[in-house]
């Protein structure tokens, strides 16, 4: 007769798995010794022992095949935040989410570990030390900030002790790293089309980037030390790389590092952000004769203009956590795994 294993703690599935983070986290998952599942829209890659299904986050079905067995949850599939998709933010963030929390509890899974954002509570003007106790934003500067509040909501609101279902969500801020689709990539192109010369505002402000590797460890202390009796339940988590920086000179390392000149010539902040705000108008109004993409979105600007840095000594109390790489290291690392993104590389490779 064939006997069923009990489901292991060491048994976990990471719902976006494909993604830039989602990958960083099976890897690390991987090697702590956790048995994977990836579920997500689509494969990007193959680990030995990583078991892949591919589907909508909206299906349950779908959801509940991949759920056997699963004790513990990471959930961290959204569409890209550059996306102006309304539809498409609800779509997955807000009904995709509550159908994550169903299909988990139907599973019999007792951890759901959410990957919500530092900009929940962004309204677009400065954040200084912000703790976890800042109130959501109340007009959220863009459709991925209104539904990745929501998201986080649901999650918050489903922890429930009584039915042994335990929730947290993880609020990470401005992640980089290699294989980072956005951020690397967005100011390479920016670069190269002669539009990185400019600096927003008086180039002081403050900002969080935070190393993938850090979110990574930041999401599995956080799933560790989730159990009944800990702070943690239905608790918001910020993890940073706890060394703000100048936003411009992030970028200007960045940029000289891959070959590039660092942005030199100030413009006034609302300036430019007037202008995005209209470009972006523009856009919805041409929209149903031309796709218009503007690199200087309202959101954008607003991030590269305004102080917004986070404490993260609420995620040091409850479960210990200290960042694993610093931000020097973190940068090296980073521009190092773009050999193709180089000046000099992509010169030769149009000539
Ligand atoms: N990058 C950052 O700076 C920050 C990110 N976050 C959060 O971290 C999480 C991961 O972000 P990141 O790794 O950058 O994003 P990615 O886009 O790289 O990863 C998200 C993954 O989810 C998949 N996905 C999207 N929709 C669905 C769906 N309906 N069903 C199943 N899978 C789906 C995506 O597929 P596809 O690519 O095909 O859409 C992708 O593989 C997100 O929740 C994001 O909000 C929070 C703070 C900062
Ligand atoms: C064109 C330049 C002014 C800026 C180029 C870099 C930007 C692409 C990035 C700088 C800060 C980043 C950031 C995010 C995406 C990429 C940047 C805008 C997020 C919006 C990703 C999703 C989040 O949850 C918050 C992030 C804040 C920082």
């Amino acid at each position: 007769m064939a006997t069923r294993l009990r489901p292991s703690s060491k048994r976990c599935a990471v719902i976006g798995g494909s993604g830039f983070l989602g990958r960083h986290l099976v890897e690390r998952l991987v090697d702590k010794g956790y048995t994977v599942t990836v579920f997500d829209i689509r494969q990007s890659y193959t680990i030995p022992g990583v078991t892949f299904h591919q589907g909508d986050l909206c299906d349950k079905q779908a959801l509940l095949k991949a759920l056997q067995d699963v004790l513990l949850v990471f959930h961290c599939a959204s569409p890209a935040p550059g996306s102006d998709d309304r539809a498409l933010f609800h779509r997955v963030n807000i009904d995709g989410t509550r159908t994550v929390i169903e299909a988990c509890q139907e599973a019999g899974v007792q951890r759901l570990v959410l990957t919500s954002s530092a900009s929940v509570v962004f309204e677009g003007t400065d954040i200084k030390n912000g703790k976890e106790d800042l109130p959501y934003a109340k007009k959220p500067i863009d459709y991925y900030t209104e539904t990745k509040i929501q998201q986080e909501k649901l999650v918050l609101n489903a922890c429930s002790k009584e039915r042994g279902f335990l929730t947290v969500a993880i609020r990470p801020h401005g992640i980089f790293g290699p294989r980072d689709p956005q951020l690397v990539p967005i100011l390479v192109d920016t670069a190269r089309r002669g539009k990185m010369k400019f600096i927003i505002g008086d180039g002081s402000n403050l900002v969080d980037f935070t190393f993938v590797e850090n979110v990574v460890h930041g999401h599995i202390l956080a799933a560790e030390c989730l159990k009944a009796e800990s702070p943690l339940c239905g608790q918001a988590y910020h993890i940073t790389n706890d060394e703000p920086v100048r936003f411009w000179d992030f970028m200007s390392q960045v940029l000289v590092g891959l070959g590039y000149d660092a942005p030199r010539y100030h413009l006034p902040y609302w300036l430019v952000y007037g202008i995005a705000v209209l470009l972006w108008f523009l856009t919805l109004l041409l929209r149903p004769l031309v796709a218009i993409k503007p690199t200087f979105t309202p959101m954008r600007v607003a991030l590269a203009g305004t102080h917004h840095y986070y404490s993260c000594a609420r995620a040091k109390r409850d479960m210990g956590y200290q960042p694993v790489v610093s931000l020097k290291e973190a940068i090296t690392r980073t521009v190092e795994s773009y050999p193709h993104l180089r000046r000099d590389v992509l010169k030769g490779a149009k000539s």
